[in-house]
């Protein structure tokens, strides 16, 4: 695996942006995956870094997904499940029995490919999450919906209709009020599992657009088919391939000088 972004691996530096202190906000050690006999992550050791915007790419099949969902150990929802190894988030051992889900579940939003609002109004749907955690007064919830959908950058598309139901809404604006119900619980990370491919053009570009504006707030892991969007959206990349970490860089050095023949094959299309 070529690293080039981990301070702990000084010899294997070889592109790292160094007028940034980034801290680390997740940090996966040795972390193996089994769906029963399926190997599905082997050996994955890969910082993610605050307020930045990082792409896991890679064909299908190679783990992208899994890796996302344990993040938030979403992925122990699966029977039979095993994992090996330790993620840290913020410095906690998630993987531990000890440690809460639900603490992880109020710090970590997650947006999917298919936007999936609730079948409720606009306002009910970013209310959601704030209600559930005790909010009830009815100020403080207007003003939460209001800086959630302004932070996501539907407010003005929406604030005449927040009663409406979310269903009427176009995918692009239904995937931002996903997005603002996130916002709502106010997380420390956003994961995203390809969130615009369910989308034309000109609303993946709207979602392209606020993720590069959350990224001054939030942390952002992006599972990403799309190379382009990786390359123009992205601060770090790694490629996944066979549930192995191949290469992990500053997206701009990813895929303009990849270090392993396997990473330039699959960036220049010769397989995936
Ligand atoms: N619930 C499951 N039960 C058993 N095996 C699974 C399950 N989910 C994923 N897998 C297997 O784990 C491996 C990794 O799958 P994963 O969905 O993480 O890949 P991916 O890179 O996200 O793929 P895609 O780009 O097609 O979404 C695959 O071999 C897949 O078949």
């Amino acid at each position: 695996m070529q690293l080039h972004v981990d301070n702990r691996n000084a010899n294997q530096l070889s592109s790292v942006d160094t007028s940034l202190d980034h801290n680390i906000v997740y940090d996966t050690e040795d972390l193996n995956l089994w769906y029963g006999n399926t190997h599905a992550l082997k050996s994955i050791t890969l910082p993610i870094y605050e307020k930045q915007v990082t792409a896991i790419i890679g064909p299908s099949g190679c783990g992208k997904s899994t890796y996302l969902k344990t993040l938030n150990r979403m992925v122990e929802l699966v029977p039979g499940v095993r994992t090996s190894g330790v993620i840290k988030y913020r410095g906690q051992s998630i993987l531990d029995r000890s440690f809460k889900v639900e603490e992880l579940r109020t710090k970590v939003g997650m947006v999917f490919q298919k936007p999936n609002p609730f079948p409720k109004s606009i306002y009910d749907n970013i209310a959601y999450g704030p209600r559930i955690h005790g909010i009830k007064n009815k100020k403080i919830l207007d003003e939460i919906v209001e800086k959630s959908l302004r932070g996501a950058y539907i407010w003005d598309e929406v604030k005449d209709r927040l009663k409406e139901n979310a269903y009427g809404l176009s995918g692009g604006q239904q995937q931002r009020i996903c997005i603002a119900r996130c916002l709502a619980i106010e997380p420390d990370v956003i994961l995203m599992d390809e969130p615009t491919s369910a989308l034309d053009p000109k609303s993946t570009l709207k979602v392209e657009e606020l993720i590069e504006k959350l990224k001054q707030d939030y942390s952002i892991i992006i599972v990403t088919h799309n190379m382009q969007q990786a390359a123009r959206i992205s601060d770090k990349t790694a490629f996944f391939l066979n549930g192995e970490v191949i290469e992990y860089a500053d997206t701009n050095f990813l895929f303009s000088t990849p270090k392993d023949r396997r990473t330039e094959d699959y960036i220049t299309g010769r397989f995936g």
